[in-house]
């Protein structure tokens, strides 16, 4: 491809082109002081530990949430897509859930064309309203969904179906409770008001609508038999019983929880979507909405029976493929994340191959070239997707397919065909998702063994590595009090963290293809993820354009 003007970056003074950079991103990482909840602490991981002896030269702490990674407030942990836009992008955005916020806040959202679309459903039909039910603000937030309840009744709706999905994720295990009651509270004061506002469906994020990256079909089925068909495995006369007890059966959770349908005296459920509804998707990140997005506005669609196809009117909170402009309409404009460091480093003739396995397969790609999906240069780049175990909880299969992402990017580096090989190793996040704490460390140590295996790849080719994560996660698997220690429930006992966390993110850099004198640059206040992207496109040979965050190394002499 001719690099024109605008994309052409300087040679780097200092540093040389043509090295094989493997770049590596371990998912759910981060930095945190030793003890039983640090998972990450507790296994073996030699190849990681051995990074460390490098302070503060060649390994260093970056920031990976609140504002370092366009986030609201510095109360909020960092996440996968915000983590690998900042990462890929080089720059800060502000993102879905600030966007969102502003909007809410000024009105603007109910003037735009999104809202207006969905609004002339509302005399006569009903508004539904889907997503995540929860305050952890990775994906949706309920003071957001909230207001949209409140502007949309006050704009005319008078009837409204909230579909819910219940998260334990983002948040304590159970605090689904919670959430549903301060939601249904809502909802009987709009009744008050004469707008007749119900829940009408629910499940668990993770068995129900939420999957992401085309795992597994079955989930977005489930939600949509119980969203839009109105059928579900479970009645109830109400959302709060609903969450309970099905809370109550054995291994279940919020994440998995099974779907169910809210029904009326006469067992019909109160709130299927049909022909002239109008449907907002209130979840403002992108990755495990596409699927179902496109459940609900592809006329031509085989991924399983819809039985029945409704004629809506559809907007999502945010447009969540660029590409793909899915769907066609939405609330808020999502951040335009434009001129990537992957696009620019096509354009400069650098061949990139990235990989992993499919439940982080879109962070490596799609988050990091800014939630755009496809090739900036088919000639150039090599997208990889290992298929992930579906239908099962990640802490049954800790090790996930850490070994083969490590065995394909060791191929891609053997093969002298990329300039760059860029990884995202799962185990740390998905298996920290689950609160197995003896699985996570079977996960961490099995991350380190594919880090390892890059390394030894890496160190035949005279190449160079640079390691990070995204956020923090298997670092630290309990709830805490202000001073740190263990926080415990009302009952006395441990609340073990699902989450994500807000702690820091270790970066390192090495490998025999590093020039002499490459060090981490001291000078840099509160350095994060929006910094390695000119650190990356210095090792590739080239000076990052002017508006990037700042590179985190310098050369001395
Ligand atoms: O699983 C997810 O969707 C999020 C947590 O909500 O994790 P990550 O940001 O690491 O993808
Ligand atoms: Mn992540
Ligand atoms: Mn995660």
């Amino acid at each position: 491809m001719a690099t024109s003007s605008a994309w052409k970056l300087d040679d780097h003074p200092k540093l040389p082109k043509g090295k094989t950079i493997a770049v590596i991103v371990l998912d759910g990482w981060g930095e945190s002081a030793p003890d039983q909840y640090n998972c990450i602490h507790n296994a073996p991981t030699p190849a990681m530990d051995s990074l460390k002896h490098g302070a503060p030269d060649t390994w260093t702490l970056i920031k990976a949430h609140g504002t370092a990674v366009g986030l609201p407030s510095e109360d909020d942990m960092g996440n996968s897509e915000v983590g690998h836009n900042a990462l890929g992008a080089g720059r800060i955005f502000a993102q879905g859930a600030k966007l969102c916020d502003q909007a809410l806040a000024s009105g603007k959202i109910f003037e735009g064309e999104g809202f207006k679309y969905v609004s002339e459903s509302f005399e006569t039909n009903t508004l539904h309203l889907v997503g995540l039910l929860s305050d952890g603000g990775v994906h949706s937030r309920l003071d957001q969904l909230q207001l949209l309840i409140k502007g949309s009744a006050e704009r005319g709706a008078k009837r409204i179906r909230v579909h819910i999905l219940t998260d334990g994720r983002d948040v304590l295990d159970g605090s689904s409770v919670g959430f549903v009651e301060t939601l249904e509270a809502d909802l009987v004061a709009l009744r008050e008001n004469g707008v007749d506002a119900q829940i009408a469906s629910g499940g668990g994020r993770m068995y129900v609508t939420l999957d992401r990256y085309e795992n597994d079909w079955e989930v977005v089925k489930r939600g949509w038999d119980a969203q839009v068909l109105g059928e579900a495995p479970h009645k109830f006369k109400n959302a709060v019983e609903a969450v309970k007890t099905l809370r109550k059966e054995p291994g279940a959770n919020d994440q998995y929880l099974p779907p169910f349908v809210i029904v009326d005296e006469s067992g019909k459920a109160v709130g299927p979507i049909v022909d002239g509804d109008a449907v907002v998707t209130f979840n403002f990140r992108a990755d495990r909405m596409v699927m179902h997005a496109k459940a609900l506005e592809y006329e031509d669609f085989d991924k399983f029976d819809r039985v029945r196809y409704p004629k809506i009117r559809y907007a999502g909170m945010l447009q969540y493929d660029g590409e793909l402009k899915l769907p066609s309409r939405y609330l808020v404009s999502p951040p335009e994340i434009d001129r990537t460091s992957g696009e620019y480093l096509t354009h400069n003739g650098v061949s990139t191959f990235a990989c992993s396995e499919t439940v982080k397969f879109g962070h490596v790609t799609f988050f990091w070239n800014g939630n755009r999906s496809g090739y900036f240069n088919e000639k150039l780049e090599e997208y990889v997707e290992i298929p992930s175990d579906s239908g099962i909880s990640f802490n049954v299969q800790p090790k996930m397919k850490a070994l083969e992402i490590g065995e394909k990017a060791r191929d891609a580096i053997l093969s002298g065909k990329f300039d760059q090989v860029r990884v995202n190793i799962p185990n740390g996040d998905m298996v920290g998702h689950t609160g197995d704490i003896e699985a996570t460390v079977v996960a961490c140590e099995a991350a380190d063994l594919a880090v390892k295996m890059i390394f030894d790849a890496i160190e035949q080719v005279k190449g160079i590595y640079v390691v990070t994560a995204d956020h923090g996660n298997a670092e630290d698997m309990v709830k805490r009090d202000k001073s740190g220690k263990p926080a415990l429930d009302k009952e006395g006992k441990l609340q073990i963290l699902t989450s994500h966390t807000l702690k820091p993110v270790p970066i390192a850099i090495g490998g025999p293809g590093l020039a002499q004198g490459v060090r981490f640059r001291k000078d840099l206040e509160t350095p994060g993820l929006a910094n390695v992207a000119a650190t990356v496109m210095n090792l590739h040979g080239f000076v990052a354009p002017s508006d990037y965050e700042p590179t985190l190394i310098e050369v001395v002499e």
